[in-house]
């Protein structure tokens, strides 16, 4: 039975396919404090929040059976995404859900800002009749600068050229087609800060975007320019604005979001030309339904191991390779971990190769399972999330490789592991009709199912090793299901590849090695 702890408020109707099934207990407790959180995730699998949970590495450490971390909404800088990442936790989310809401979220904010409404509103029910101190100004012919033009700042720019704006845009990775295309004008963030006569971020809160519009932007601007945050607190430098209030350079400010959420009494309210919403960018029925929606239904495809998209904390992979790489996946973490038991020594590199037609694809999907194959001999809770920063944190270096020339077979995975005391390479393939297999180990050709229980013998090839070695095995009552033989010269090295019918206890790997012949045993379990 899976457990999933809901922390946040999320849309009943959305959360419906947890509700409704039968591997699935739903646990929903909102308001907790830290302390209360810590408690009821340790029996949590999957946790469900939207920006309220503060999903701190504590909390990621207190949640010892988390598989997956769900985030109703797009932001998730309330998740330590690192922490969740290297306890192998897929963080998903829920990008496009609230695009539409936000969107026209900010732009009720922009006309409210420009036309005073909740000023105007305030007044009039205070029994006021003030026609003459909220005069405001059109939208029309005006120019809005919008800082980040993802999801929700294509869709605001959408509204705004209804209105007749025109719009400026800043966005690393905007191009001049797509700019042309949506119909604003790609420019600098400095030609946004300088021509805007109003300014409206949509960027997630990162170290490069935190007090992005700052005391020295605001110096910039045009004097009573209007500015919106509906992104996240910290975009905008909130000391930076007051100021830029207090010398009239701005005219106006409209907040749903804050540097410290909920914001309490903030200096920022005692402005007048400051209108202020609690975070509401995403609280419509139908955002709601849609964010809880796609997130429930990731995280139930991570809790049943299917497939599953809109991960924060992996790269995505599109359908049509995922659909290649699926044969692929069961062989290619049995060859990492084959490797990396047959390998002496600690492990210091892994150079993972990719030949035939698999060097024209994407393999790096595949590079990562192979790294938990491998990296799963050595440490435990190791899983293809977590297998590349678990890798990089113990200095292990992680090649890949494409080898466009073919050896025979179509596909082929060769996986080389060099260790502080040696090395050792393992090269599969996916045979048709009869799956994978181990179709060379250093350079011994064999074919060698990797599965069950397998024993690898480096000996020197002799009359009668062959013999010894399974008069030895019988004694121990272990019975060869499978044997393979390899050798470089008459009478020099060779291996001998045994699939046998049990686990091989130690004093048999023992009594192997007694024998003259034999350089190295290793018991090999997939
Ligand atoms: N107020 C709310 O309730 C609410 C609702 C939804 C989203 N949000 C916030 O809005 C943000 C944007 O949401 P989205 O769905 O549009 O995300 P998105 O990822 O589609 O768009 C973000 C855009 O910001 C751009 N960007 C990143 N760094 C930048 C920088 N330094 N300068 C300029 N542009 C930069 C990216 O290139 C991207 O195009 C989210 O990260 C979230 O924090 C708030
Ligand atoms: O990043 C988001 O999706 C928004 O900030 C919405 O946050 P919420 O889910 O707390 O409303």
């Amino acid at each position: 039975m899976h457990r999933v702890l809901i922390t946040d408020p999320l849309s009943n109707h959305g959360i419906e396919q947890l509700l409704q099934a039968e591997d699935v207990e739903v646990i929903q407790k909102t308001d907790l404090t830290p302390e209360q959180l810590l408690e009821e995730v340790k029996e949590a699998d999957a946790l469900l929040v939207r920006s309220q949970t503060q999903v701190t590495a504590e909390v990621i450490a207190a949640g010892k059976r988390l598989q997956a971390i769900g985030r109703a909404g797009v932001g998730v800088d309330n998740i330590d995404i690192p922490a969740a990442t290297s306890r192998g936790i897929v963080v998903v989310n829920a990008p496009d859900g609230n695009t539409v809401s936000t969107a026209e979220h900010t732009f009720a904010m922009l006309i409210s800002l420009a036309r005073n409404i909740p000023q105007g509103y305030r007044s009039t029910v205070q029994g006021e009749w003030n026609r003459k101190q909220f005069v405001g100004v059109e939208l029309n012919k005006k120019t809005l600068g919008i800082v980040g033009l993802g999801r929700i700042g294509t869709e605001l720019s959408k509204r705004a050229r209804a209105f007749h704006m025109k719009v400026l845009a800043f966005d690393p990775y905007l191009t001049q087609e797509r700019a042309q295309k949506i119909g604003v004008t790609q420019a600098t963030l400095d030609e946004v800060i300088a021509q805007s006569d109003f300014i409206t971020v949509h960027t997630p809160l990162t170290k490069e975007t935190r007090h992005l519009i700052n005391r020295d932007a605001f110096n910039r601007m045009k004097d009573g320019v209007r500015v919106i945050n509906c992104a996240r607190g910290g975009i905008i430098d909130e000391e930076a604005l007051a100021e830029a209030i207090r010398k009239g350079k701005v005219a106006g400010a409209a907040l749903d979001v804050f540097e410290t959420e909920p914001p309490g009494h903030h200096p920022l309210f005692d402005f007048p030309q400051v209108i202020a919403t609690p975070h509401l960018g995403a609280s419509t029925r139908e955002a709601q339904e849609n964010v809880a929606i796609d997130v429930a239904g990731e995280v139930l495809h991570i809790l049943r191991g299917e497939p599953f998209k809109n991960a924060v904390n992996l790269p995505s992979i599109p359908a049509e390779l995922q659909e290649k790489l699926r044969p692929y996946q069961t062989m290619a973490e049995k060859l990492g971990s084959f490797a990396s038991q047959a390998a002496e020594g600690a492990l210091q590199e892994v150079t993972v190769s990719f030949s035939g037609e698999l060097a024209e694809w994407d393999t790096a999907p595949l590079t990562r399972i192979i790294l938990k194959g491998v990296l799963s001999h050595y440490l435990s809770d190791v899983n293809y999330v977590n297998a590349p920063h678990l890798a990089k944190e113990r200095g292990v270096k992680v090649t890949e490789q494409k080898i466009s020339k073919r050896h025979g077979f179509t596909h082929l995975i060769r996986i080389h592991i060099a260790t502080d005391t040696g090395e050792i390479a393992i090269t599969g393939a996916l045979l048709n009709g009869l799956g994978p297999r181990i179709v060379r180990i250093d350079e011994y050709s064999v074919d060698v199912e990797p599965a069950g229980h397998q024993l690898l013998i480096q000996h020197h090839d002799r009359p009668g090793a062959i013999g010894r070695v399974g008069t030895i095995l019988g004694d121990h009552d272990v019975n060869i299901a499978a044997m393979q033989v390899g050798r470089r010269d008459i009478g020099g090295r060779a291996i001998m590849m045994l699939h046998v019918d049990k686990a091989v206890p130690e004093a048999l790997l023992e009594a192997l090695e007694q024998l003259d012949e034999i350089h190295r045993v290793t018991a090999i379990d997939l």
